[in-house]
């Protein structure tokens, strides 16, 4: 069994192999990430708009982030799953935010994430205090959409990009082991990269950071709406998962589905004592005594596919 990917190794990528992180919020979506040998898995408050129908990512509480890190966790992926600490679970106090992070590592989270700079100092101490590691978030922080009014690329203006480079440098100090930046032009995300100590994870970033994230619905083409700039889809998932659905429902309406292949038959004796003509793939004799060797029935002779 290979082992977890663990905090302090991903600290370690700074400067190395590019980390690779995705989002998973159920144990198929945790699986599949998994099994393509990603390093980290983020159960994202983005579960909101991807899962759970809302337009953004507020509406979502502790409750539901803690409820989709243990059906991730329950798969024990190799990766490291990050958890997502959503809005005003944090907000409210050190006291509260450890609670709640705490919350969603006894979940099955292996470290969380926050947004915000300097202003979230204390609570990242906090944290890390209490021996939970985490991961700082700047740029388009999706949490202050009402405060940014929209999703809006970050750093745009000198002050900003100076803002956003000393704010970074400040959470790399108190010891977050990674940041995510979101939504800044390319140049600012190799400035910040250039100068902190921890990898940085982008995300419509540019390609200078020490890895990357996607949201796991955008990279395969799951999601119901346009993409933001950033995503690149490798996969056209939705419409191929339409496509298998309407040509089923073709099958169940004609008739074609289900076939003899996806049927039960009546034992060959049962069909014969009830005097009805046995299947011609029929087992052989009804439940036969444990242990006792049968006769096979004949194989069935066609797939019963078309
Ligand atoms: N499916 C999905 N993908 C995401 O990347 C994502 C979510 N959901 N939900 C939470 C946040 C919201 N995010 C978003 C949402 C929209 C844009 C967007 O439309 N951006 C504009 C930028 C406009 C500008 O300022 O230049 C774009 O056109 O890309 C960006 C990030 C990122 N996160
Ligand atoms: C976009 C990533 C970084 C995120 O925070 C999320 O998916 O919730
Ligand atoms: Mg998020």
């Amino acid at each position: 069994m290979a082992t977890t990917v663990t905090a302090p190794e991903v600290r370690a990528r700074k400067g190395g192999d590019r980390l690779v992180m995705v989002t998973a919020y159920d144990a198929p979506g945790a699986r599949i990430a998994d099994a393509a040998g990603v390093d980290l898995i983020l159960v994202g408050d983005s579960v909101a708009n991807n899962v759970l129908g809302y337009e953004d990512t507020l509406q979502v509480t502790v409750d539901d982030i803690a409820h989709h890190v243990a059906a991730v966790g329950r798969t024990r992926p190799r990766a490291l799953v990050v958890a997502d600490l959503p809005w005003l679970s944090y907000h409210t106090g050190v006291g509260d935010a450890v609670r709640n992070a705490g919350r969603l590592i006894r979940a099955g989270a292996g470290a969380v994430k926050l947004e915000g700079g300097r202003k979230r100092l204390p609570v990242v101490e906090a944290l890390i205090d209490a021996e939970i590691p985490v991961v700082g978030h700047l740029g388009l922080t999706p949490q202050s959409v009402l405060a940014m009014g929209g999703f809006k690329v970050q750093g745009r203006a000198g002050q900003a990009v100076r803002r956003l480079l000393d704010e970074a440098l400040a959470l790399a100090d108190a010891g977050v082991f990674a940041l995510v930046l979101e939504g800044i032009p390319d140049r600012v995300a190799e400035l910040v990269t250039d100068s902190v100590a921890v990898p940085t994870i982008g995300i419509g970033a540019g390609a200078a950071c020490d890895g990357q994230v996607l949201v796991f619905h955008d990279l395969l083409g799951l999601g119901d709406r346009p993409v933001p700039k950033f995503v690149r889809a490798y996969a056209a998932l939705g419409r191929d998962a339409t496509e298998a659905i309407a040509r089923w429902a073709a099958d169940v309406r004609s008739g074609a589905f289900p076939g003899d292949a996806e049927s039960y038959h009546l034992p060959a004796e049962t069909a014969r004592e009830l005097g009805l003509e046995p299947h011609p793939s029929a087992p052989g004799p009804a439940e036969p005594a444990p242990g006792v060797p049968s006769s096979r029935a004949p194989a069935p002779t066609g797939s019963g596919r078309p």
